[in-house]
């Protein structure tokens, strides 16, 4: 069976994670990136995924795709996908099949995945054929449609190599990968961190008209609550592998509600309006030490912890008819 490229009877599609945890098995012990989360993300939505650098957002949209590399690990939970099933129990086949077909990835490595050897073009066929597109020529007008829309000369990019490309380029390139079988799940991973901030304006805006067109369930992982500001229908913070707010973006910028997400906000740069200046987040991230510590991850940074930050882990509850937040300060008081 070839592949269909008409959307007429396409429905959006939603992800369900539970109980999602992943380990990196280290000399240092068992880092656990991603630790027991439970979210939805709902269907033809923008979801933005954001944190500092180590928060495990790679790792989660890696697990979504059953696809973490070694020393990672899928140590339990399951990710259905609607029309798919738990990607994490169906068949290698099926798998394969669903990565690029119903869910479409430009990971972080992106602009070094492209075969060095092949031409852009012909890896654009090889990716067709590998799902069994039957119209290659509609395949590649696609593609060569997507990259106008971003901005480049398509007819040059599909007979170049990559070392032809600069970074911003292969980002690019990377997207329309991404988006060129027609998946109906778009999983981007900072997908323009090499682009100027005009370039990554006009990318994100173009990422933006074909998820409406499309109806996409678009992920976004990004560690810029700019780029969320501007793009995303919702926001899921993320911290030390865990989650410690999520809800719909407007609510969430307005009125966050965890002290890490209020840090984020402050730490966004200001480049127009009053001589307003970015604060950056005191301290770092969690470590391999400070994973295991008892109490709330963020707590030696938080500049509203009181007792019970100490003691025990929040617990990740609803705090609203679609916000979420593990928080002490939120749930409980003195
Ligand atoms: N290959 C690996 N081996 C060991 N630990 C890893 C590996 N990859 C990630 N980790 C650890 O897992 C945690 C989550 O990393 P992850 O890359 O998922 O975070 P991230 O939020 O995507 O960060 P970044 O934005 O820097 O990619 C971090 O503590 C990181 O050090």
């Amino acid at each position: 069976m070839g592949v269909n490229l008409s959307r007429a009877h396409v429905q959006p599609v939603g992800i369900s994670i539970r109980n999602l945890k992943v380990v990196y098995h280290t000399g240092q012990g068992d880092i656990p990136a991603v630790n027991g989360i439970n979210l939805d993300i709902p269907a033809g939505q923008i979801t933005g995924i954001i944190g500092e650098s180590g928060s495990g957002k790679s790792t989660l949209a890696m697990a979504l795709m059953n696809a973490v590399p070694h020393p990672g690990q899928i140590v339990s939970g399951s990710v259905v996908v609607d029309g798919i099933g738990d990607m994490l129990k169906i068949d290698k086949e099926s798998r394969r099949q669903a990565r690029g077909r119903h869910i479409g990835f430009v990971f972080q490595a992106a602009q070094n995945s492209l075969n060095p050897l092949r031409r852009i073009g012909h890896q654009v066929l090889d990716l067709g054929r590998s799902h069994n597109v039957k119209d290659l020529r509609a395949l590649i007008r696609r593609a060569k449609d997507l990259l106008t829309r971003m901005g480049l000369n398509a007819d040059r990019v599909l007979t170049s190599y990559q070392h032809e490309l600069s970074g911003g380029m292969r980002q690019r390139v990377g997207i329309m990968f991404a988006l060129v079988l027609d998946a109906q799940v778009v999983i981007l991973d900072e997908p323009t961190t090499a682009l100027d901030m005009i370039s990554q304006a006009a990318v994100l805006q173009i990422v933006r008209q074909i998820h409406v067109e499309r109806g996409l369930t678009t992920i976004l992982i990004t560690h810029d609550m700019g780029v969320v500001a501007d793009l995303a229908d919702n926001v899921v913070v993320m911290y030390g592998g865990e989650l410690a707010e999520a809800g719909p973006t407007e609510q969430v910028l307005a009125h966050p509600a965890h002290p890490y997400t209020q840090g984020l906000i402050r730490a966004i740069p200001r480049i127009t309006g009053e001589l307003e200046q970015a604060v950056a987040l005191p301290g770092s991230p969690p470590d391999a030490v400070t994973f295991f510590q008892p109490g709330c991850l963020f707590a030696a940074r938080c500049p509203l912890r009181f007792a019970p930050c100490e003691l025990t882990r929040p617990v990740y509850e609803r705090l609203g008819p679609s916000r979420h937040v593990a928080c002490f300060r939120v749930t409980q008081h003195d």
